[in-house]
């Protein structure tokens, strides 16, 4: 062997060179975006694509370091791989995490630039909202790639996907009331909701629908003014709490609507809910807390079952808008997740192990069948060839 190939044996062979391929060793692919330009810093994670093209939505956040931001979309990411099989969808998983502030660093250029991006992956990626983005972003990089789903309906899209998702929350509550109390209604039961933005918010408006009494939290103080004054006109308590205290509620259910791994060692000591089913993606700080759940009697309702009325809607546009279709396809949530739930019970495992194991048989069987080439791999509403 020559030098010079000792040389690079050497220096490839330096286990830290090798740190960012061990991260996304799972992932098929993973874009970083760079436009000095329009100052867009974005991460699109692509998980797995057996079941068909990427699709999962796109956050903006301010996130403290690329390496948290690469973190979030690689787990979000691999997330709605799992929710796509569960939903029983076309679609694998991918999602996009752009870095940067929602309220100040949006500009329409920033996201026809990210559109720009989403193109050149060529129909291996579709998106549209989650935290932080809004359906007139995604007017913005519509113009530049046809590869958004959940427009708004002016613009023949199914519109916002916080609908759907939080009628889903709703019936996953009612599955997880069925099984803990033999009956799914759940007026006079409590309810401690973590967030109150697209989803959270329409979740606790049905909660107090259904006569539910509500403990709330936002950093939005105003949002959670609003549910207050909603609750004293329906004649339900709506107790307003500040940051962490939403753990140490004593309420029935723990909601989380707002950001990932909030159910970690430290707050499920803390928790005195029965269940928890909420619309937040990652929930579980890691994969060890479903054990923990279980051991303290906490019946975890899995989140990418839960929240998964947002990709019925969206992979529903395939046969154009219908909001009916989509809320009755996101009603048979309930079903899934009991089965879920009867299932864990049965084998004595995890909720989350046993939701697993139906979304990676699901994955395991597509890939036998789609052992032959066909060309037409792509959804038919890409339109653009
Ligand atoms: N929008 C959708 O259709 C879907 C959303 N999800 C997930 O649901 C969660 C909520 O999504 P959206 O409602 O669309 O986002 P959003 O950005 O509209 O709302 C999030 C809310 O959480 C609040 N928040 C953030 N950190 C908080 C904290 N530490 N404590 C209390 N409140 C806090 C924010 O102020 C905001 O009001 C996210 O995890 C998202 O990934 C999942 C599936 C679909
Ligand atoms: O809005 C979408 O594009 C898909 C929904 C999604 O990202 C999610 O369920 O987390």
């Amino acid at each position: 062997m020559n030098q010079s190939l000792l040389v690079e044996e050497k220096t490839y062979s330096t286990p830290a060179q090798w740190d960012l391929f061990e991260k996304i060793q799972e992932h098929e692919q993973v874009l970083f975006c760079n436009d000095p330009a329009t100052g867009l810093k974005a991460i699109i994670a692509i998980h797995d694509t057996t079941l068909g093209p990427g699709l999962g939505g796109t956050r903006m956040r301010e996130y403290e370091t690329v390496d948290d931001a690469l973190e979030d979309a690689l787990k979000l990411s691999k997330g709605m791989t799992y929710k796509n099989a569960a939903a029983d969808i076309n679609f694998g998983g991918a999602k996009g995490v752009i870095i940067g502030d929602p309220a100040k660093d949006k500009t329409p250029e920033l996201f026809r630039a990210y559109g720009q991006f989403i193109e050149s992956l060529n129909g291996r990626f579709y998106t549209g909202t989650d935290m932080g983005t809004t359906l007139e972003d995604f007017v913005h990089a519509s113009m530049e790639t046809g590869c958004i789903a959940g427009l708004p309906k002016e613009y023949n899209g199914g519109g916002e996907t916080s609908i759907p998702t939080a009628l889903g929350v709703l019936y996953s509550i009612k599955a997880v009331a069925r099984l803990l109390w033999e009956d799914e209604n759940v007026s006079g039961k409590s309810f401690s909701i973590q967030g109150l933005g697209k989803v959270g918010f329409k979740v606790a408006e049905h909660l107090l629908h259904e006569g539910a009494n509500l403990y709330v939290t936002d950093i939005d103080a105003g949002l959670v003014n609003q549910i207050v004054e909603l609750g004293e006109k329906k004649g339900h308590h709506v107790t307003a709490v500040t940051g962490d205290d939403i753990y140490q509620v004593d309420a029935d259910v723990f909601v989380p609507c707002a950001v990932g791994g909030t159910v970690n060692p430290k707050t499920i000591e803390q928790l005195k809910v029965k269940a928890i089913a909420g619309a937040a993606n990652n929930q579980l700080s890691d994969d060890s807390c479903a054990a923990l759940l279980k051991e303290k009697g906490i019946l975890y309702a899995p989140d990418y079952m839960v929240n998964s009325g947002g990709v019925i809607q969206v992979s529903d546009e395939l046969y154009g808008p219908n909001q009916q279709r989509v809320l009755q396809k996101t009603k048979t949530i309930y079903h899934t997740l009991l089965d879920v739930l009867h299932q864990a019970q049965s084998d004595n495992v995890t909720t989350t192990d046993a939701a697993n194991l139906i979304c990676e048989n699901r994955i395991e069987g597509r890939k036998n069948r789609n052992s032959f080439f066909s060309p037409k791999k792509r959804p038919k509403w890409q339109v653009r060839f």
